[in-house]
């Protein structure tokens, strides 16, 4: 049986945040991300890909918000957008895929499934809203929208800094498909699913599956579903070529390989920044601990060069 990995792009891989955003700068991050997936591909391993929809899910409540203001259109709610975003960006990722595949021979069917996720509807996590979404504002422009909307904000934690728009994200539970998806990925097809976490669904008394509004961590619910179908390997594709110690400080170290339980200290320990780091690595620390063998937390160009990277693994791996 091939090796599988899960592979997760950020959705600032696609939609980077100095850019406007026109569908030409999507197609080309879009491009330019999976043409390092290729190598993966040759040295035989079958793969999912999840993919992130911070930017572009804010966007698509802005569109929305616009649209009742301008049009009287009525808004949708949070699980109909991140439905849509999934649509949107998962055909964006398969559409350029066939094309890289085909550029370099190779013959793989590619599919986008748009995924619900079970989650706990008293999630706590519905009365704290953390997930980031959308463009990055000034202080006086968010307390603008604040006072206008109603939006919360928080501040970025990255080194341009600013302030976005943030959104409930409950936990991922369960991946309602993660057997078709399993089925897919082993027969050889690649695997487009959990896009921006997945649409957030919680089943009621009478076993009706009903929508929640939030936006679920994709690295979360990737190394959820890479765990559960005992998938080998998982990627988290992001900015940075490793994780550091003292990140940005005059003392930075580069974290290369790491086991569990150190990884847990230097959390602990509050190394890795919430609303960024930290959350890639509990998904990292998930998946380990869950059954994967090695989660991989490096940027994209990195990733065929497999001297970058940090590599998480539940025992030391060097
Ligand atoms: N849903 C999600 O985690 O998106 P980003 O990775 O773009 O923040």
């Amino acid at each position: 049986m091939n090796k599988l990995a899960v592979v997760a792009l950020g959705g600032n891989a696609l939609l980077r945040g100095n850019q406007k955003g026109t569908v030409e700068e999507q197609n080309a991050n879009t491009t330019d991300t999976l043409e390092n997936l290729i190598f993966l591909i040759k040295e035989g391993y079958d793969i999912i890909i999840a993919h992130g929809n911070g930017p572009q899910v804010g966007n698509i409540l802005m569109r929305n918000d616009a649209g009742e203001q301008l049009y009287n259109i009525p808004q949708m709610p949070l699980d109909i957008d991140v439905a849509d975003s999934q649509g949107g960006i998962g055909y964006m990722i398969e559409r350029n895929l066939r094309n890289i595949l085909k550029k370099h021979g190779i013959k793989k069917d590619v599919i986008t499934l748009v995924t619900q996720v079970v989650v706990d509807k008293d999630d706590p996590a519905f009365e704290n809203p953390t997930k980031r979404v959308g463009k990055i504002y000034t202080k006086e422009e968010a307390d603008a929208l604040a006072a206008d909307k109603g939006w919360i904000f928080k501040e970025e934690v990255k080194a341009d800094g600013g302030w976005r728009r943030v959104v409930p994200s409950p936990r991922p539970m369960r991946v309602m498909n993660e057997e078709i998806v399993s089925k897919l990925a082993r027969e050889g097809n690649i695997v487009i699913t959990v896009g921006g976490g997945g649409v957030p669904v919680y089943e009621d008394a009478d076993g009706q599956i009903c929508p929640v509004e939030g936006v679920i961590d994709k690295d979360l619910a990737s190394a959820l579903i890479g765990a559960r179908i005992k998938a080998d390997e998982f990627y988290i594709l992001t900015d940075v070529p490793y994780i550091y110690k003292n990140f940005k400080q005059p003392n930075e170290e580069i974290l290369e390989f790491l086991d569990y339980k150190d990884t847990m200290e230097l959390m602990n320990d509050g190394q890795f920044a919430e609303g960024s780091m930290a959350p890639k690595i509990r998904a990292c620390l998930e998946f380990v601990q869950n059954g994967g063998k090695k989660s991989v937390i490096t940027e994209a160009t990195k990733l065929e060069d497999r001297k970058y990277g940090s590599k998480i693994t539940m025992e030391y791996e060097n």
